[in-house]
């Protein structure tokens, strides 16, 4: 069985695969001070929770925070007997090596997430990943990741207004009635849901612009659901997109190596 881990700087997501068959998720909250004994109980909590047996033989993990990966690495030694793939470091290999501009560490998320879009897919797409920061990664015609846009996250633009002016209270990300707010609540969510609206829509525009082809749009990330009921911004939506490409990543390693 395959354990994948996705480590983004906000959430930290387990699926567990027997096979191609998907077992389960479990969620928790990125901490790089969590130890591999801390993850091992609370992983057999929730694996015997959901009655399922894991007999793990295969770990890989993706992550944003690099300082996670020592634990995570104990974690599958310790417990499993087994030496992770860790996207991004030299022993993983990847179906498409990304261009860009060298010397440049891509976001191994970003990787993950154009592996998934290009083995569902195919090529020429752009996947927008709604979490800690939105990332657009672009994949070309033959299933590499070619660059894309980084821009600050939904939670994230709300959390830096009520940080930096002393009037603006915390707010949680809603989809407005209106776009006039008659509230500084309602006024807040509707800056950063229309803004997102309209950066989204700008951007994949340009990016389409810019390739001068059409290209689908693929939606995924933990507030992507909130913009999916905002009409025309993604072709597609898919929450277990970067899981899917982790095993994707993992197949192709057990293939070629
Ligand atoms: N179902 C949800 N409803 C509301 N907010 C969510 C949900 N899932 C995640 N979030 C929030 O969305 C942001 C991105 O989450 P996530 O996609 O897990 O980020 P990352 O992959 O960067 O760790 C975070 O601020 C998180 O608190
Ligand atoms: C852009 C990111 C912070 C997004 O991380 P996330 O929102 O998933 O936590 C991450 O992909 C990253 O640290 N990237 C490194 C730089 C790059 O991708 O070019
Ligand atoms: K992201």
């Amino acid at each position: 069985m395959l354990l994948a881990i996705d480590c983004g700087n906000t959430n930290t997501v387990f699926s567990i695969w027997d096979g191609e068959k998907f077992l389960c998720t479990l969620r928790t909250s990125t901490h790089h001070a969590r130890t591999a004994d801390a993850y091992f109980t609370w992983f057999k909590t929730l694996v015997d929770h959901y009655g399922i047996k894991p007999d793990i033989t295969d770990v890989i993990i993706s992550s944003t925070v690099p300082r996670v990966v020592f634990n995570l690495r104990v974690f599958a030694d310790r417990f499993f007997n087994c030496r992770p793939l860790v996207v991004g470091k030299p022993d993983c290999l990847l179906p498409h090596l990304p261009r860009v501009d060298e010397g440049t560490i891509v976001g191994p998320d970003r990787l993950v997430n154009a592996a998934a879009a290009f083995d569902r897919h195919g090529g020429n797409k752009i996947v927008v990943d709604f979490g800690t920061a939105t990332t657009f990664d672009v994949v070309d015609d033959d299933g590499a990741y070619v660059g894309g846009v980084i821009a600050p996250g939904v939670n994230l633009s709300l959390e830096a207004l009520h940080m930096a002016a002393a009037a603006l209270p915390h707010v949680d990300i809603a989809k407005p009635q209106a776009v006039i707010g008659t509230n500084t609540v309602a006024c807040m969510q509707s800056g950063v849901f229309w803004g997102y609206v309209g950066l989204v829509k700008e951007i994949c525009a340009r990016i389409k612009a810019e390739r001068d082809r059409p290209m689908q749009v693929i939606a995924t990330g933990g507030l992507a659901p909130l913009f999916q009921q905002s009409d025309d911004l993604f072709d597609v939506f898919e929450d277990d997109l970067t899981m899917h490409g982790l095993t994707v990543i993992h197949r192709f390693n057990k293939e070629n190596t």
